[in-house]
């Protein structure tokens, strides 16, 4: 099996956690978006539920879709958000952001009671931060908000640089809510409680890519079968199933 078959197991299996009536915040990704093909299905064949997206590529996929989309606004409580991450440790604490959707993808998890993770097996980390970590910040002011990060990465021993995230024409990335985005190459990050306490306090910067204790299980398919993690890494044998 491939990292897309990975990737559609891994969706499917987050399926059957989502019920009738249902509020739902819909993740970005190209996990989110197979799961988002599958949950078209069910919606086609008569699901009946409604879903907040967490950017605008995940917008015209679910309307692609046909799925019926609300917002915050009329239904600020979800029940469940279902979303792709780019790296997960054992207390499932996650980097997101790789697709520059993190502001949005936070304020949605928040806003649910249960966020539920759905990744391949290369996702999975001891320890996170070989992924760069995304910064989402003002433009206003970002040459200081970057001098800023960069002291406080040494302040707190990070080794690594932090820099401008630019598309292939090479203008900065700019996210859906018109912020550009910071990558923090750290390579490790020992402490993600502290690096993200610390980040945010930085004026200029408007969140960041570390969900700590956001994820209330994570679905993580690879090539020994599907697992579901709760916080603690812990692995439940009975939800788990050979792919391969
Ligand atoms: O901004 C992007 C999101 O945080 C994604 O959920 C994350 O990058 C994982 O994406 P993928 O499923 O494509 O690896």
């Amino acid at each position: 099996m491939t990292t897309e078959d990975f990737k559609r197991v891994a969706a499917e299996a987050a399926l059957a956690h989502v019920k009738p009536g249902m509020k739902l915040g819909l993740g970005t990704g190209s996990t989110a978006s197979i799961f988002l093909e599958l949950l078209g299905e069910k919606v086609a064949a008569g699901l009946d539920v409604v879903g907040v997206p967490t950017s605008e590529a995940t917008r015209e996929i679910a309307e692609r879709h046909n799925i019926p989309l609300t917002t915050l606004k009329d239904d600020p409580a979800l029940d469940i958000t279902i979303d792709g991450a780019d790296e997960i440790d054992p207390q499932l604490r996650l980097i997101k952001g790789g697709g520059g959707a993190l502001l949005r993808e936070k304020i949605v998890a928040f806003a649910s009671k249960r966020m539920i993770v759905i990744a391949d097996a290369s996702k999975r980390v001891e320890t996170l931060g070989a992924f760069p970590l995304p910064i989402e910040v003002v433009p206003f002011g970002k040459e200081p908000t970057l001098r800023a990060i960069r002291e406080l990465i040494g302040r707190l021993g990070l080794t690594g640089d932090v820099v401008l995230r630019r598309a292939e024409d090479g203008c900065p990335v700019v996210t859906d809510s018109g912020h550009v985005i910071l990558d923090g190459h750290f390579h490790r990050i020992d402490d993600p409680g502290r690096l993200a306490a610390s980040l945010v306090a930085i004026p200029g910067v408007v969140e960041h890519g570390l969900f700590i204790g956001m994820a209330d299980i994570a679905i993580i398919a690879g090539h020994d079968g599907v697992v579901t993690l709760e916080p603690e890494g812990q692995a439940f044998a009975e939800a788990s199933r050979k792919t391969a």
